[in-house]
């Protein structure tokens, strides 16, 4: 019987099974994951965060990321704020800026003194093809097919596939209805997160994301860096932006093309337990 020491996270209401990786020798399968993310039967998550050694010089850990579907991915927005708080509280850092690797390269939390925590994530990918997103356009805004409508998203990678589409409402959006098409849409072959953006005015939007082997979450941290790099490319808004989630508030500011997203937000601990893993 393996004893498991974990913390539960959020943030904004996006949850998370934090574990130390570092300290204990723990490998899950994705059968313990999903057991863990079950609401039920195990802790409760929408996304499991595995924090491991570094295993590129230079950088001070390495942090992997399950959906609660056991599949792992690339990035987590709301996890790397919360991930940066866990190693701080946790003692295995006493660093404020800290440089972690993901499956999608460098990312570079730094606690603020306010309590939030800003993350450069990265430079976002347009290119369809690297999304990965089929597609024969460069545009910013192309058609998809979805159940029978059409709707006009805007594809980025933030290390994460995004889809995103501008509604009149996120309250009223088809997010249930449309978001598992948008998921498994044959066009997104690695599966894509699909976010419904409201434009309220040029610094301020609300969006839902449902997410790719989670469903709808509270907030999604990468979903609201797509959904500011998709608002700004289409005009709609200027940086920075301040995204409302079911969840809370998040600030978003990029510079345009070829440059980094930071993102600030709140990182929350709930509590810490130990269990034993079936
Ligand atoms: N909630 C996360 C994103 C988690 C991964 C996502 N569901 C995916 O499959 O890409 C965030 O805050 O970014």
């Amino acid at each position: 019987m393996t004893k498991l020491a974990f913390s539960k996270m959020h943030g904004l209401g996006n949850d998370f099974v934090m574990i130390d990786a570092v300290r204990q020798d723990i490998r899950l399968s994705a059968d313990q994951v999903r057991w863990l993310a079950d609401r039920h039967f195990g802790v409760g998550c929408d996304q499991l965060l595995v924090v491991e050694p570094a295993q590129t010089p230079g950088v001070d850990f390495r942090y992997r990321i399950f959906n609660a579907d056991g599949g792992e991915v690339e990035q987590c927005g709301n996890g790397a704020r919360c991930f940066a708080r866990f190693v701080f509280e946790q003692g295995l850092s006493d660093k404020r800026e800290i440089r972690v690797e993901t499956q999608k390269g460098i990312i570079t939390p730094h606690l603020e003194d306010d309590g939030n925590v800003t993350v450069d994530m990265g430079v976002p990918v347009l290119k369809p093809a690297d999304v990965p997103f089929v597609s024969d356009s460069d545009a910013w805004v192309q058609p998809l097919d979805v159940a029978g409508t059409t709707v006009a998203i805007t594809a980025v990678s933030m290390g994460n596939p995004h889809a995103v589409q501008v509604v009149a409402d996120v309250d009223t959006a088809p997010v249930a209805e449309q978001g598992p098409q948008i998921e498994h849409h044959p066009r997104f072959p690695a599966r894509v997160n699909a976010g419904f953006l409201q434009v309220v005015d040029e610094h301020n939007v609300r969006l839902r994301v449902f997410e790719r082997g989670a469903g709808e979450t509270l907030a999604c941290g990468t979903g609201a860096c797509a959904a500011v790099v998709a608002g700004i490319l289409r005009g709609l808004v200027a940086s920075p932006v301040r995204v409302a989630t079911r969840g809370g508030e998040l600030t978003i500011a990029w510079g345009g093309v070829g440059t980094p997203v930071m993102m600030t937000g709140p990182a929350v601990t709930v509590f810490t337990g130990e269990l034993t893993l079936p």
